[in-house]
């Protein structure tokens, strides 16, 4: 059994005559609502319902849009990590520092807000792809497919990341500083526009993507100092989350390389020479990071807690068994 989104289950009630075009089956609106509850479904029947991607265009009205779609859309969870990472940089300004409460909570709440816009952005925008994707074909905007070429949900979408990029960036500009609210809203233009299009063009894009993710960092830390570089304890937050990620992505390209093909991503695999540079070069550089930050005066106290740090890493890099191996042949 998997768990059918209360959203999906909305979309169904609200189209009374729903009728899913499903290959040569054609079902119902009451037997949909049979198969998918409010909450609950059958795995194998929705695998059924969802197996044929190209159908999803076939689905009636999908206007509904609702707490769940703003949250899909946005990628909620990732946007509040984003503001978490942000709340890491703030505290990573080394002593004597302040905590400021209000600007602390301005800065989560603006970066979770540009967070939801530029994820919102990217949705829209890769919809068509995430459509081919196991992983990504249950998302919000591929459900609600469209009616008569005209998009609400989409459109519902556009307006959403609209106001999320002002409320995020005003936020930022009245409770922390203008150089925080100009790099937040810099880094939406960074991710939707450079990051999402370069994914199906250069296998750079996870290059950029890495740096969209490290920004929150840098943008905690230049709040608590007013917008300057009072030293160089930024790295070691900013470094990590770069470092981070080339692992995770290229895990996720090898565990999902035929979805990728089929979607045109351009990923770097494990077989080429670039991609074991930087994946076992990512690696490298976070432990290396981790290990010296004291030493070169980046960390602001003494490494212990570098070490601490490195127990997070751990189940990412044996997750990425494949770069892992490459990692042991290598030495
Ligand atoms: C201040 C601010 C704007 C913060 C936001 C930072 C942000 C959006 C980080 C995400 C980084 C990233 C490369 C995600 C993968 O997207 P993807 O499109 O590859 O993911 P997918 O394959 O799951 O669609």
């Amino acid at each position: 059994m998997i768990r059918a989104s209360r959203s999906y289950a909305v979309y169904l009630k609200k189209s009374p005559k729903c009728e899913a075009a499903l290959g040569t089956k054609t079902i119902d609106y009451q037997s949909a609502l049979g198969i998918i509850k409010d909450g609950e479904a059958d795995d194998s029947e929705v695998r059924k319902l969802t197996s044929n991607f190209s159908n999803w265009g076939n689905l009636r009205p999908s206007y509904a849009p609702d707490r769940a779609f703003h949250k899909g859309v946005g990628k909620d969870a990732l946007s509040r990590s984003n503001g978490l990472a942000g709340i890491i940089g703030y505290m990573m300004v080394g002593y004597p520092f302040s905590i400021d409460l209000l600007e602390l909570g301005c800065l989560y709440y603006g970066i979770y807000r540009l967070g939801l816009a530029a994820n919102t952005f990217n949705q829209k925008h890769e919809v068509t792809y995430d459509r081919q994707m196991e992983r990504t074909r249950l998302r919000e905007l591929v459900k609600r497919g469209s009616y008569n070429g005209y998009d609400l949900a989409h459109y519902e979408a556009q307006i959403s990341g609209m106001k999320n990029v002002v409320y995020g960036g005003a936020i930022l500009a009245a409770g922390c500083n203008a150089t925080v609210a100009g790099l937040g809203v810099f880094n939406v233009w960074l991710y939707y526009w450079i990051y999402t299009t370069l994914k199906r063009k250069s296998w750079v894009n996870t290059q950029i993507g890495a740096l969209v993710g490290a920004i929150p960092p840098l943008m905690g830390y230049l709040t608590n100092t007013g917008g300057e570089f009072v030293n160089n304890f930024w790295i070691v937050p900013t470094g990590l989350l770069f470092f981070w990620q080339f692992p995770h992505f290229y895990g996720l390209a090898v565990e999902r390389n035929p979805e990728y093909h089929r979607a045109g991503y351009k990923m770097l695999g494990i077989t080429g020479r670039w991609d074991q540079v930087w994946s076992i070069g990512s690696i490298l550089c976070f432990a290396l990071l981790l290990l010296f930050a004291h030493e070169l005066g980046w960390a602001p106290t003494h490494q212990n807690w570098c070490r601490v740090l490195s127990v997070f890493k751990l189940p990412e890099t044996i997750n990425s068994s494949e770069i892992y191996q490459n990692f042991a042949l290598f030495c």
